[in-house]
């Protein structure tokens, strides 16, 4: 493992990784990876997560080649360096920022969307100049595998170092010093994480999780809102960082909400969600029996079928959640949605700022100054209006959390200034050189030259 990281970090001092036109040729490469190995990561993602090709390719794959897309055609424009503003002192000087890669990164990926939690990163950590160590989640293996297979394939070898293993590999690799570190996963092991980067000074980045809240204002458009929360809820079963973890809404709205989920789920899963091709599974028996136990004392208004040969959850939803109750006390991360009852928009507010800051954060209504009121008064790492996930996909957007949900972000220029040093440049004019002549002036005061 040492060598493995000493081998990125010579090949990164070999200084290979730093044109801008090995950045894009390896970019090229990695999107040529994703068009002719489609199949295999398809097939390995689906079986890690019991996937279809078409959910697979929506979810993990088209995010990726549009991320490369758009880096290829933004990195030349992001590598130039910028003017800086410049005053009475320095008007004949040059003053700029040049973002320099920092080095060797680590990038560690989590299980639940395998193949974009690895590859996101790694777009930018290529696109701003570094050398980098992957290490998928070993949760998903296939991924894993497949990663670990491909990467060598397309890009340099040297740079590029694809480490599997679980946690004793993972704690191995975080005693060796990098340059900066992206974590993706739960808060606990982002603890260990950050006290492992302090030794060494290493900056990171924490992509964790949370309870993300879902508001439904009376005044909303239900039959949208419901369809969809539902979408959001239930896609990869639950199992998504930025999944409405529970809905706040006054009491009266709630069986209304139940109905148009219950037709949603018909909708898009038919009348056998099991039997769906399109509906995925629990990852594992341990993450099973842990959501299956959030059920207790819960009154289930909708769904709560379970097969733990299969790791099968319905579609679930709870009415009048205590928010006491143990569903409400740690992030769900399956397919339940909790419904917990709030006098109004004030109350929701309360209860949000009440709580750790969320991932994310949604709100359904008409009212456009409500949201805008909303957002003002509670933090989370991003939001959508009227939606849900949705500002994931937009590259514009900074993708991360804030408070316990992490620190940092990334996606788009915001991957490549994560990954960069913005390096505040001076070169000095050789003219007005008189002005330090007044330092031997009897009648100046000694200090005149800045
Ligand atoms: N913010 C985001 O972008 C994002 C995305 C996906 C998941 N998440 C969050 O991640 C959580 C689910 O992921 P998970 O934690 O189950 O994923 P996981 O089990 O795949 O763990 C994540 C990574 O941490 C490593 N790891 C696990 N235990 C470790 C330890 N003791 N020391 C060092 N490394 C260790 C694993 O090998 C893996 O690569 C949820 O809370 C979810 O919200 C956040
Ligand atoms: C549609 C892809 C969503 C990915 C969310 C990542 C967090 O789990």
């Amino acid at each position: 493992m040492d060598c493995k990281v000493q081998r990125a970090r010579a090949a990164f001092r070999s200084g290979r990784s730093r044109p801008l036109q090995f950045r894009l040729q390896q970019l090229e490469a990695l999107r040529r990876m994703v068009q002719e190995r489609e199949r295999d990561i398809l097939e390995a993602i689906g079986a890690d997560l019991c996937k279809s090709e078409f959910n697979a390719y929506g979810q993990e794959v088209i995010s990726i080649l549009g991320e490369i897309d758009h880096v290829l055609e933004k990195l030349p424009k992001w590598v130039t360096p910028k003017p800086a503003e410049k005053n009475l002192l320095t008007m004949l000087d040059e003053a700029y920022i040049h973002s320099e890669p920092l080095g060797v990164v680590l990038i560690i990926g989590a299980w639940n969307y395998p193949f974009v939690l690895t590859i996101q990163p790694l777009i930018g950590a290529i696109a701003a100049g570094n050398a980098v160590i992957i290490k998928p989640s070993e949760v998903s293996e296939n991924t894993a595998k497949i990663v670990s297979k491909l990467l060598p394939q397309y890009l340099d070898q040297d740079l590029y170092v694809v480490i599997n293993g679980g946690v004793k590999e993972t704690t191995e690799l975080l005693r060796q010093r990098f340059d900066h570190i992206l974590y993706t996963g739960n808060t606990a092991v982002g603890k260990i994480v950050m006290e492992a980067a302090a030794k060494h000074l290493t900056p990171v980045t924490l992509e964790l999780g949370g309870k993300s809240p879902c508001y439904v204002d009376k005044d909303c458009d239900l039959d949208i809102a419901c369809r969809r929360i539902t979408w959001g809820k239930y896609m990869n079963c639950g199992q998504t960082c930025i999944a409405p973890d529970y809905i706040l809404c006054e009491p009266s709205l709630q069986s209304q909400i139940v109905q148009k989920i219950k037709e949603t789920v018909k909708e898009f899963y038919g009348e056998n969600v099991k039997e769906s091709p399109d509906y995925e599974r629990i990852i594992n028996l341990h993450h099973f029996k842990r959501i299956i136990n959030l059920l207790e004392g819960q009154k289930i208004a909708y769904g709560g079928e379970t097969d733990e040969a299969t790791c099968y959850i319905a579609p679930t939803v709870l009415t009048d959640v205590d928010p006491e109750a143990k569903v409400m006390q740690e992030e769900i991360f399956g397919p339940i949605l909790p419904i917990v009852p709030v006098k109004n928009a004030d109350e929701a507010i309360k209860f949000i700022n009440d709580h750790e800051k969320p991932l994310a954060f949604y709100i359904f209504s008409r009212n456009n100054k409500l949201i805008k009121r909303m957002i003002d008064e509670t933090s989370s790492g991003g939001v959508t209006g009227n939606d849900v996930i949705m500002h994931f996909t937009l590259s514009s957007l900074p993708f991360g959390g804030v408070g316990s949900s992490g620190i940092g972000a990334y996606h788009g220029k915001h991957s490549f200034d994560t990954f960069s040093h913005q390096r505040s440049c001076l070169l000095k004019s050789l003219k007005r050189e008189g002005w330090i002549l007044l330092k031997n002036d009897p009648v100046q005061p000694p200090t005149c030259r800045f």
